[in-house]
């Protein structure tokens, strides 16, 4: 049959079916298509649920291999009887190592008057005994046992050496699944490890846990996801750690690690070191290795991962900084600018042009906050640096617009396709809003704009790009301000500006800490690309309760706050440090001095 007389038949057949039986059918075929989608998802889900019980269980048993490899939370004969115990530290030892400051740690490592494994295990033991309270282990990393009796054993010994180091969730570790609380990623262990993982293991370090995010990692607020559920603020366990490096923030407050790393593309490391108290670094974008970590929000090439160590003090950042900018990296990732750490700037003498700020044109920081800016600034004073007050340009304006639109560039499509088919957390409920077409939430900015000023800017600034031209001129026109902004920066001589982290203290667990821009002071430096680095400097006292009373919130956003605030006295509250792009060493530098200001102050 002809081509042409097979048509005219279909035509001759169709033309006497009528058009209700058309209709039938079609509504026939797109009801199939549902139900096979909402089967499959529904599929999806059940089956979701069985992986994330599987894998607390699996968690469980890690946390008991590790607890039965040695003795402390086991009695003595009990792990004599699992044949597993190998030394057994008392109470004063596992305090007196855990406490030690970083430096002097490594210098007993190095010197043998400590073993790696005892060091090990007194974090261990001290990790699962916190972690009962806190949640912040997401996986115990059992190979560490082995590592640190072959560490004890060897004759070299790296600049690491024996050091017990934690590791965030999103991370890669051979073995290890990077789940970011997905249960669709349960079940995909990493083939190797990532390059910063390999480097820390070449110079000595010990990884010994896996540390909890928020699900997707795209959450500063709250640190929670359906597999290991949530993490706690060691200062206060009614309050948020900050996501999403929020299992690190938590482990090293607690005194579980003494350095670990975690990952900031909007505010990540920033956020958990202002919530929980710890020092931070986010480095610029290509100084550290983001190869071989989970790939999420890695294709946005305008706002790019960083990788940077949390710990208990300023040393700890360096030792770690200077341990992974080696040749190692950079052959393991040529991508990354052969530039070692400079001593010669970190140990720089220079008097610094210093500029401060506690509102950057959306308001005042809380009481304690902008203290907390003025004593560093006093601090730094002391140390022979001029500082100047200096308001940074256009963050309320453009480079909210900028930041916002280029960060949900895919209206989260990576992230909410992370958790298809799984539990979604409610620390990520309102990412559900950019499946609202533009249009609408466009006539809901205007309709909110007079109640919630900074919800009606978010839905404003979630625009999408219409085509790949638009994104391009988009790109240009970010760059072009950015680099305004360095001409108003450099205009003024800066070395460096020091800010508030967040306006807040660790806010109150719920609803309060999964609002939207808790991040205010943060993610400034990730669109321009500027290390950055937290300093706790002080608590919040009766006096800034007091003047909290007197705080006039210009926003609903500052009364959110405002309300999240009262009730925090004793809580840490910390300050950021930036520099221009690659002069992390500078940026270490005046945390170092400030911290040793304070010190001397208190004493
Ligand atoms: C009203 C519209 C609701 C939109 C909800 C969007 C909420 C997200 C807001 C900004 C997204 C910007 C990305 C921020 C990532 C923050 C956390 C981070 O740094 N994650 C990466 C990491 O863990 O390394």
């Amino acid at each position: 049959m002809q081509f042409n007389e097979l048509r005219n038949k279909i035509v001759d057949e169709l033309s006497t079916v009528g058009h209700r039986q058309v209709l039938l059918a079609v509504a026939g075929i797109i009801g199939v298509h549902f139900v096979w989608a909402w089967l499959k998802w529904f599929g999806l889900r059940v089956k979701n649920a069985g992986k994330r019980k599987r894998k607390r269980e699996e968690r469980q048993k890690m946390i008991d291999i590790v607890r039965n490899s040695h003795v402390q939370s086991e009695t003595y004969a009990e792990a004599v009887k699992y044949g597993k115990h190998k030394h057994h530290l008392s109470e004063e030892t596992i305090d007196s190592i855990t406490n030690l400051p970083t430096k002097a740690l490594l210098g007993q490592l190095k010197s043998g008057q400590l073993l790696a494994v005892d060091v090990l295990h007194a974090f261990q033991h001290k990790a699962l005994e916190c972690d009962k309270d806190l949640n912040f282990i997401s996986t115990p990393i059992v190979e560490a046992e082995a590592a640190a009796q072959t560490c004890d054993a060897a004759v070299k010994k790296g600049p690491l050496h024996g050091l017990p180091v934690s590791i965030k969730e999103s991370i890669g570790v051979k073995g290890y699944d990077c789940t970011l609380g997905c249960a669709n990623w349960i079940d995909r262990p990493w083939e190797e490890d990532s390059v910063v993982v390999k480097v820390l293991k070449r110079q000595g370090a010990i990884p010994f846990m896996k540390t909890n995010v928020p699900q997707t990692l795209v959450s500063t607020g709250v640190c929670s996801n359906p597999i290991y559920g949530l993490t706690k603020n060691p200062h206060d366990v009614t309050r948020a750690t900050g996501g999403s490096s929020g299992g690190e923030g938590s482990a090293v407050a607690a005194g579980a690690s003494i350095v670990g790393l975690g990952t900031d593309v909007g505010s990540s490391i920033r956020v958990p070191c202002a919530f929980c108290g710890v020092y931070g670094l986010k480095p610029s974008w290509d100084r550290i290795s983001n190869k071989g970590n989970h790939p999420q929000m890695s294709g946005n090439k305008h706002l790019q991962f960083c990788v940077g160590p949390m710990g208990r003090d300023v040393d700890s950042l360096v030792v770690i900084m200077k341990a992974l900018l080696c040749p190692d990296m950079f052959e393991l990732d040529s991508y990354i600018p052969p530039i070692p750490f400079r001593d010669e700037i970190y140990e720089g003498l220079r008097p610094l042009r210093i500029g401060y700020y506690w509102n950057d044109g959306g308001g005042d920081a809380m009481p304690a906050v902008q203290r907390a800016v003025q004593l560093a600034k006093s601090v730094l004073e002391k140390k022979g640096h001029l500082l100047l007050p200096w308001t940074p340009p256009d963050v309320q304006t453009k480079a909210f617009e900028y930041f916002h639109r280029i960060a949900l560039a895919d209206q989260l499509e990576e992230t909410l396709l992370l958790s298809y088919g799984d539990k979604r957390d409610t620390c990520i409920a309102h990412h559900i809003f950019l499946k609202i077409p533009y249009f609408i939430r466009s006539v809901l900015a205007v309709l909110v704009k007079p109640v919630d000023g900074l919800m009606s800017k978010f839905l404003y600034a979630s625009k999408p790009f219409s085509s790949l031209y638009e994104w391009f001129s988009y790109g240009k026109e970010a760059d072009a301000w950015k680099a305004e902004f360095q001409t108003a920066w450099q205009s003024q001589g800066l070395d460096a500006v020091i800010c508030p982290t967040t306006s807040c203290t660790a806010l109150p667990l719920g609803d309060m800490a999964d609002s939207v821009g808790i991040e205010r002071f943060s993610w400034l430096f990730n669109l321009l690309n500027y290390p950055t680095g937290i300093i706790p400097v002080t608590k919040v006292t009766a006096d800034d309760e007091e003047k909290l009373k007197q705080y006039k919130p210009n926003s609903k956003y500052e009364k959110v706050v405002k309300r999240g605030c009262e009730g925090s006295e004793g809580l840490p509250v910390t300050v950021q440090c930036a520099t221009l792009p690659f002069q992390e060493e500078l940026c270490l530098r005046i945390m170092k001095e400030l911290e040793q200001g304070l010190v001397k102050m208190e004493n």
